[in-house]
């Protein structure tokens, strides 16, 4: 497992393309028959991706933990955005469907990935955070994630935005999961931007068209950088940073946040002529 530790703003200030893409991008998170994680020193939080092609792919326990197994300490919320897909924890089968999602409570022992398909894998991308309370697995498929559009065609930024786990969806310890859609012209997201210096949080891009990619912003409001994340990679986001993109086309991605609370909302929102 990879490890990605803290940096201050300041520290950001001064660094040039390679560095931001080191500390702050994932690339290669999506790989045929593996599981790749990255653990980020912000709020704990792990990001990790499974492709599974025949064979099922089993969640090993991890050194660094120092625990029993991955999920004794820790819960973890788990979006498809490939082909069929299925997840068993503890000799439950759970079905995932694209954008389907499925929260395991921490104390989950046995958790195994598999494809329904050869020729189209399943692609698991998954959030794990420290919990402290064992809440119970559950399964939210994607139109039941009570759908929410926002933003505007005037403004290029007409998405809509699926909650699976937040203080009113699924209950967590502290893990906060969901996804954004943008409609076919829009291009930019979390346009008006924000912080929320009490939350970290993770991108991933999927369903960026084939040639095309999305240049990610980040850093304080007023010292802003960009990365550009080309499909299925992701960016972790500092507490104090911005996180938004523009993309060469439309494009989706899953948002994830661990901190001090789980309400969608809480968001420190910047006039967009005050970005510099
Ligand atoms: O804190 C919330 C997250 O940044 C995202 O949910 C924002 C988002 O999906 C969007 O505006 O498109
Ligand atoms: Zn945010």
């Amino acid at each position: 497992m990879q490890q990605r530790y803290h940096h201050s703003s300041n520290e950001v200030k001064g660094m040039n393309t390679a560095d931001l893409r080191e500390h702050f991008l994932i690339e290669e998170m999506m790989k045929p028959g593996k599981m790749c994680f990255t653990y980020s020193h912000y709020d704990r939080i792990i990001i990790g991706g499974a492709v599974p092609e025949a064979e099922e792919l089993p969640l090993k326990n991890m050194a660094m933990l120092k625990a029993d197994y991955f999920l004794e300490r820790r819960e973890m919320g788990v979006i498809n955005v490939g082909g069929p897909g299925t997840i068993t924890v503890d000799g439950v089968l759970y079905n995932l469907e694209k954008k389907d999602c499925l929260y395991l409570g921490r104390g989950s022992k046995e958790v195994n990935f598999s494809s329904v398909l050869a020729d189209e894998p399943a692609v698991f991308y998954m959030l794990s955070t420290p919990a402290h309370v064992a809440y119970p697995t559950s399964l939210l498929k994607a139109e039941d994630a009570s759908p929410m559009t926002i933003g505007s065609v005037e403004t290029s930024n007409h998405r809509t935005v699926y909650k699976y786990i937040f203080a009113d969806g699924i209950k967590s310890s502290q893990l906060v999961m969901g996804l954004t859609v943008l409609n076919t012209g829009s291009v930019w997201n979390t346009m008006p931007a924000h912080t929320h210096d009490r939350r970290m949080e993770a991108y991933f891009y999927f369903d960026v068209p084939k040639g095309q990619t999305v240049f990610h912003f980040m850093g304080q409001p007023q010292e802003t950088r960009h990365i550009t994340v080309h499909n299925h990679q992701a960016i972790i986001s500092p507490p104090w940073s911005i996180h938004s993109g523009c993309g060469t086309s439309n494009y989706a991605f899953i948002w994830g946040m661990a901190g001090e609370n789980q309400d969608y909302s809480d968001m420190d929102v910047v006039n967009i002529t005050e970005l510099k």
